[in-house]
């Protein structure tokens, strides 16, 4: 387990993961539990979790937590970890289903410091510290794949994919489809009409430590730590298509 001498990357990525096995043995160990129950089990064990180890490893921070109540002392705060305790809920009740994650993101002074994205049931961790190379892409004149909500996609985006010939890559959990992007299962991710800075903080986090440049569908930067946490809308690309989901995107939301 990390110490309070940590870097913050490690305290991240620690985090996150310990979260995570907390997940997976509660998969495991409660075939009792299904559905909304499993939902809010999961929900709740991991940010209690979360915030255990933050308050032994971080206890000068503010924590912004989907599964707290909003202190607003972090609008006051110099550093903040921005925290998604179980992203893809609904993909994690649906046992044996791997596309869900864990989110822990630092904002300091204005800006994202550290983030990690453990997805648990890949046995993986993806570090902003620890950017790893993007593969290439499988057929350089194939169609853009586009990341996409299972659950609930936007309606905007079925129509940029159709604009761009795009394939549509149905996964849950915000963090999962953003890290596809850096491994290289998708081109892009563009998301509309919804989420929470928790959504997207370390996985954008995670984005900028690989050189990509995530930024809001009108091409403005994500900001975080904001009085409303609310933050509907996404566009990470890989280099070689970004120019292209940025055209058809003016072209969509035009
Ligand atoms: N229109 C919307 N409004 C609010 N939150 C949304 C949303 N669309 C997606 N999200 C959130 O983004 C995360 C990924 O969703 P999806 O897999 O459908 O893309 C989910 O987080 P949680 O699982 O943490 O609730 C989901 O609640």
């Amino acid at each position: 387990m990390s110490r309070p001498d940590a870097d913050d990357h490690e305290v991240a990525a620690a985090v996150a993961q310990e979260a995570g096995r907390v997940l997976l043995a509660l998969r495991a160990d409660r075939p009792d539990l299904d559905g909304r129950d499993l939902k809010d089990a999961g929900d709740r064990a991991a940010h209690v979790h979360i915030l255990d180890l933050l308050a032994r490893l971080r206890p000068e921070d503010a924590v912004l937590s989907e599964e707290g109540a909003d202190d607003h002392r972090r609008l006051d705060a110099r550093r903040v970890w921005i925290v998604d305790p179980l992203d893809g809920t609904r993909e994690f009740s649906e046992r044996p289903r791997d596309d869900w994650a864990v989110h822990v993101a630092l904002w300091e002074d204005g800006a994202l410091a550290a983030g990690a994205v453990a997805l648990p049931a890949r046995d993986v961790v993806h570090r902003m510290d620890r950017p790893v190379p993007l593969p290439p892409r499988p057929d350089e004149d194939g169609p853009v794949r586009l990341a996409v909500s299972r659950s609930r996609p936007p309606d905007f985006v079925v129509a940029l994919a159709a604009l761009l010939g795009a394939e549509l890559v149905p996964m849950g959990s915000a963090g999962v489809k953003a890290m596809a992007v850096l491994d290289g299962t998708v081109d892009a991710y563009v998301h509309g009409g919804g989420q929470y800075e928790w959504d997207s903080a370390a996985p954008v986090a995670v984005a900028l430590g690989h050189g990509l440049a995530p930024t809001r569908l009108d091409g403005s930067p994500l900001v975080y730590n904001r009085p409303d946490p609310w933050l509907p809308d996404l566009v990470l690309a890989r280099p070689e298509v970004l120019a292209e989901v940025r055209s058809a995107l003016e072209e969509t939301t035009a």
